[in-house]
């Protein structure tokens, strides 16, 4: 998908539209419109409104979150502006016929008064904080509340599964996302793709997603591939270059069946490595005869401690002594614990016996719908497992269907405003907010906390009282040793504020990453993590109890 064209921005910068062309001004529910025209009717839709975008709980069971999402949003604001066919659809699909003088105002409107402050892309954020508050005249930044939440649910999502998937597996381990075949349509496999990577995984079997965003590409190759070979006569061109381009091997085929010949003979390997299926020998010889330097075969078509990695062990051998290194195998079926450490230990004895340094070492990859429980079952069980390449469980979030991002009004002509609900965790935080996250002694963040946006910053070393928005008994005092606001301005609108440019995709990742190893262990652990403290000031907490209180009728018991 290419990028749409690219507006100026009052800072000079030059930004492309979203990654998506479907992403336009009416990729919005229709009640935005509608809304848009009554604010217009009313005379209101200039009224200065804020808006905060928030979720409520931390998805995956888990107590943290991965924001992401904000590049598309910024691309989105950028480039706001209604086509002609957009305003034709507008005026004859409106569920009332709307009056020529509001369709001139959506013909006018871009979002040059529109001011966006968020949170960078890639942090660890936490429920109730704005990831971004947006402030503007209200009929346009209603228009954009759809859009929004929709790029940053599914992407703030799918960034946090691969960061748990990460957490699993560990640090050292590679990460790689096999999910488009599986993604929820072509929007969900590029989005799946570039989200993991933030997240943590390494590389993407997704061509577009490399191409588009610059992410590592990875691969192996299929079953198919296998089974499409019959046998060895297959093989026309038996010829293969030395790596040192010294001198040519004429018959690299019977070279590989030599070393299996070898296998046969050796004490050590004897009996595991007897018959191998010569259709399978055909497919690994010809693939290592296209990637001699990358040679790295699927062992589970049909054996694969009887065929697979013999037949495997004897190609890698044969690239061996023209001066090649073979990548290893990937497991696609079977005990992946027990098979990897079978396969290891043949690995092993190989390396002994014939004397090849580092044939031990080789990379075993696992696939197979992979997902958090079955990397902890493995690393419960013991495995040598290098790699993990995940689909399906990671790319459609099987676990969790959406994050539940919302965007709440707080604030309209510089008054505060409140959603009340009977769920407490439904109310809203009203007022023009700053956040901060405050960090302890021994440097792991303690509490985030918003306070209105004309109190005076909280300062390192002063002791703050934290409380809980809406439950009195808690709270907390912080003596903060670093402090950090976490809003930052990407869309000026019209104001003089300086924008904040676009990082690029690495730089979020590697915030991403940095962000969670700064994390208490309590919050990261899988089983009843501690839930991170996200607090207000006492003066908001004064405030949005005095605002709910003038809000919320008194009932009259009968
Ligand atoms: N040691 C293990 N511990 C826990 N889960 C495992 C282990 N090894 C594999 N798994 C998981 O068990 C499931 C096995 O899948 P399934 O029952 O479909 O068999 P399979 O190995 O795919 O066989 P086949 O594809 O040949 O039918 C997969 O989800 C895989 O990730
Ligand atoms: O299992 P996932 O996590 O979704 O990862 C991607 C899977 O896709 C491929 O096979 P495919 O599922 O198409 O066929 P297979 O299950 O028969 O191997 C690959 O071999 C993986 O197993
Ligand atoms: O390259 C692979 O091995 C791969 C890619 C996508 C899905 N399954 C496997
Ligand atoms: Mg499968």
């Amino acid at each position: 998908m290419a990028a749409k064209g690219s507006k100026k921005k009052n800072s000079g910068r030059r930004i492309p539209g979203p990654t998506n062309p479907m992403v336009t001004p009416m990729l919005t529910d229709q009640y935005q419109f509608t809304m848009a025209y009554a604010y217009w009717k009313a005379g209101k839709h200039l009224e200065r409104a804020v808006f905060d975008l928030y979720f409520r709980k931390n998805p995956f069971g888990g107590e943290y979150t991965i924001f992401a999402g904000l590049e598309e949003c910024v691309r989105f604001v950028a480039n706001y502006k209604l086509s002609k066919e957009d305003i034709d659809y507008v005026k004859n699909n409106l569920s009332v016929s709307c009056e020529e003088g509001f369709l001139d105002y959506l013909r006018g409107i871009d979002c040059s008064e529109v001011e966006v402050y968020a949170i960078p892309e890639g942090s660890v954020v936490f429920p109730k904080v704005p990831l971004l508050r947006v402030e503007g005249p209200i009929a346009v930044v209603q228009l954009l509340e759809t859009p929004f939440v929709n790029l940053i649910n599914f992407a703030s999502l799918v960034a946090t599964n691969a960061a748990r998937h990460r957490f699993v597996a560990g640090k050292s381990k590679t990460l790689l996302e096999f999910g488009l075949r599986r993604a929820q349509g072509p929007d969900g496999g590029i989005g799946a793709s570039k989200y993991s990577y933030i997240g943590g995984f390494d590389a993407t079997s997704n061509v577009a997603a490399g191409m588009l965003f610059g992410i590592p590409l990875c691969g192996t190759h299929s079953h198919a591939f296998v089974s499409s070979f019959m046998s060895l006569d297959e093989i026309k061109d038996k010829s293969l270059l030395r790596k040192d381009g010294s001198s040519t091997c004429k018959d690299f085929v019977s070279l590989v069946q030599s070393w299996l010949k070898k296998f046969e003979r050796s004490n050590s390997l004897r009996g595991n490595f007897a018959e191998t299926n010569q259709s399978e020998l055909a497919a690994f010889t010809s693939y290592a005869w296209a990637f001699p330097d990358n040679f790295l075969a699927l062992v589970d078509t049909y054996d694969v401690m009887r065929s697979g990695i013999p037949n495997f062990c004897a190609v890698a051998l044969a690239l061996s002594d023209l001066g090649y290194k073979a990548i290893g195998i990937r497991l696609d079926s079977g005990d992946l614990a027990y098979l990897s450490c079978e396969v290891r230990k043949l690995f092993c004895s190989i390396e002994k016996e014939f004397g090849l340094p580092g044939f031990g070492k080789m990379s075993i990859t696992a696939s197979n719908d992979l997902n958090e429980e079955t990397l902890d079952a493995l690393n419960k069980q013991g495995h040598e497992i290098d790699a993990y390449g995940i689909g399906t469980y990671l790319v459609t979030c099987y676990a969790q269907a959406a994050l539940g991002v919302v965007f709440k009004l707080v604030e309209i002509n510089n008054k505060p405003r409140i959603k009340i609900s009977e769920a407490v965790s439904k109310v809203t935080i009203p007022c023009k907010k700053r956040i901060y996250r405050l960090y302890g002694k021994e440097g792991y963040a303690l509490v985030d906390i918003m306070t209105r946006e004309s109190e005076p910053p909280p300062k390192v070393g002063e002791r703050i009282l934290c409380r809980h928005p809406f439950e009195e008994s808690k709270r907390a005092y912080v003596v903060p040793q670093k402090i950090e606001e976490l809003l930052s301005c990407y869309c000026a609108g019209s104001s003089d504020k300086k924008e904040e440019t676009l990082p690029p995709l690495k730089e979020i990742r590697e915030r991403c990453i940095k962000q969670l190893e700064q994390m208490r262990s309590d919050h990261m652990r899988r089983l009843n993590p501690t839930p991170y403290k996200v607090s207000v000031s006492a003066k908001l907490y004064d405030f949005i109890h005095f605002l709910w209180l003038d809000e919320a009728p008194v009932g009259e018991l009968l």
